[in-house]
């Protein structure tokens, strides 16, 4: 039986008088492939801010496990949440619009260098070594995501899909263990939500990553998630397999209208 990676326990944010996440409880096992669903304004994006660092929980706990320990990480900031081996996307990509595609990656992995200041003003050898292996590591990334022929492009030249399998090599240039991904098929079309769906796949068993994604895209979901959560105005409504939050009640009436 897998190991609990991250458990949320009675999450709340309120924005003034809106209770965006109201009282959540999560738990999540190493190498899950979890979805989170629920119509607009449901408090998904909400919910990966509180569990990345942008913001800080009204009250609850988030509870990340690290080398067989649970540490507390509400509330820290975005930098040391990503440094315990946290990445996530964005709903709106946010690439670097004045750097080439591998330059984008290679940005996200410079956390990993060991060298420091010194060595790189007077270029001494580890420099050198270092910045070998961070173009390497970029490569065989690009690779992964099929982007190597395009790494020398401007980010932003990409067509929308490239851009977003872009955000997932950068996301792994940090080497997660936990991978969020918002709404990573927004403006694909059928044939690239294909492929993303065989890109996440792949990436979750190569890295033995344990991947969350917020999707609107319920062919995309129930196809690839082995769990999924459901909020509907803040509140968890539902989880369990694809098979059961088909048929669930609750889901089906906050979806009523709307093609699940
Ligand atoms: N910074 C903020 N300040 C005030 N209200 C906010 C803020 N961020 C989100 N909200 C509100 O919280 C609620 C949940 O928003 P959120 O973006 O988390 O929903 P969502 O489920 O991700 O929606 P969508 O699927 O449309 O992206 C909405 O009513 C939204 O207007």
């Amino acid at each position: 039986m897998a190991e609990t990676i991250l458990e949320v326990k009675n999450l709340t944010k309120n924005f003034g008088g809106l209770c965006a996440v109201s009282n959540v409880n999560m738990e999540i096992k190493e190498g899950e492939l979890i979805g989170l669903i629920g119509p607009n304004g449901a408090g998904k994006t909400t919910l990966f801010n509180l569990l990345t660092g942008v913001y800080e929980p009204s009250s609850g706990l988030i509870e990340l496990t690290k080398d067989n320990q649970q540490i507390q990480i509400g509330g820290l900031k975005p930098y040391k949440i990503t440094g315990l081996g946290v990445a996530r996307t964005f709903q709106n990509i946010r690439l670097f619009k004045t750097m080439t595609v591998l330059e984008n990656v290679k940005v996200a992995m410079h956390k990993n260098i060991r060298y420091g200041t010194i060595a790189a003003i007077l270029r001494l050898p580890i420099y050198y070594s270092e910045e070998k292996w961070v173009e390497e590591k970029a490569c065989d990334l690009l690779k992964e995501v099929g982007l190597y022929g395009k790494r020398n492009e401007m980010a932003t030249n990409l067509p929308y899909g490239e851009q977003r399998r872009l955000e997932i090599a950068r996301a792994l240039a940090i080497q997660p263990r936990i991978l969020y991904l918002d709404e990573p098929a927004a403006g694909m079309n059928p044939q690239e939500t294909t492929e993303l769906t065989q890109l996440i796949h792949h990436v979750r068993d190569k890295y033995k990553l344990t991947v969350i994604l917020i999707e609107h895209d319920m062919s995309l979901v129930m196809s690839i998630c082995e769990r999924i959560y459901v909020l509907n105005y803040g509140k968890l409504i539902a989880s369990g397999t694809p098979e059961e939050i088909q048929k669930d009640p609750f889901v089906i009436k906050a979806y009523l209208g709307e093609e699940m």
